[in-house]
């Protein structure tokens, strides 16, 4: 997105000339207080909202361009999973296949990768009501990397998975990222965007306060010290932003 502006009100914009690129093999970690913006800057992404000012490209198109292009080469995966509760995980990646045309033999060699990365071979049958929540957020999870599109979009994708989970959600972002997918993860666990984003965005009451690799990043908040942590880095940007003062 370039510059842009927008958010529920013509007169109370949330995003103030909001400038986020992220490139093919790229993955960019958008962080943020709570209402910071970053939702409302991916409802934009998705072209769910009308920028008020400025504009969203996907895959090099506005979405007035060419809808079809830009909406199929996103995938999302909200915080709160949405599943079918008639169909069993397996179904809803076979759904996922057919609706985006992946070919069957990929398609099923794929299946039983995620399945493994995700150690979710034994739930392959069973139905939503069944699963824990982090095993729905798995299967949020799997069904975006098996479509492994252009750009992939995440939103807090670490709460409710144990740490296998958080590593092999890492790993498989990691292959996506490697095979040339865009990917934006927004998240408040900073740690594991520190080691794994090659770039983050911070943004604060909706505007970029600091952009670059985490060492950046940390180099733009003051933080000299190795020690010092990414949250180090965020807590001192967004003191900065708010004129010095000690947040509440
Ligand atoms: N549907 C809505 N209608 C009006 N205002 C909204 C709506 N959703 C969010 N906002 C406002 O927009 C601002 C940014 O919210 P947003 O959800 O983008 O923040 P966020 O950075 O995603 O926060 P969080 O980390 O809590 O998810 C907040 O001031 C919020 O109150």
């Amino acid at each position: 997105m370039s510059k842009l502006t927008g958010g529920y009100s013509q007169r109370r914009p949330v995003l103030h000339g909001v400038s986020i690129t992220v490139a093919p093999g790229e993955m960019v970690g958008l962080i943020g207080l709570n209402g910071a913006g970053k939702s409302t800057a991916i409802k934009h992404i998705l072209g769910l909202m009308v920028p008020q000012d400025g504009e969203v490209r996907v895959a090099g198109v506005t979405l007035e361009e060419n809808r079809d292009r830009f909406r199929s080469s996103t995938a999302y995966v909200p915080e709160q999973p949405s599943l079918f509760p008639n169909l069993t995980v397996k179904e809803h990646l076979q759904w996922t296949a057919m609706a985006y045309n992946i070919e069957r033999n990929i398609a099923v060699a794929r299946m039983d990768e995620l399945a493994r990365a995700f150690r979710m071979s034994e739930a392959m049958n069973a139905l939503p009501d069944t699963l824990s929540k982090g095993m729905k957020q798995k299967v949020m999870l799997m069904n975006a990397l098996l479509v492994s599109p252009p750009l992939l979009i995440i939103d807090e994708p670490f709460l409710g998975l144990d740490p296998l989970a958080i590593r092999g959600l890492l790993e498989a972002l990691e292959e996506a990222r490697a095979k040339g997918s865009a990917i934006l993860l927004s998240s408040h666990i900073l740690p594991a965007l520190e080691r794994r984003a090659n770039r983050l965005v911070v943004l604060h009451r909706g505007r970029v306060i600091a952009e670059g690799s985490p060492r950046e990043v940390k180099a733009q908040a003051g933080c000299a010290d190795p020690d010092s942590t990414l949250d180090d880095a965020f807590e001192a940007l967004v003191i900065t932003a708010e004129g010095g003062q000690p947040l509440a």
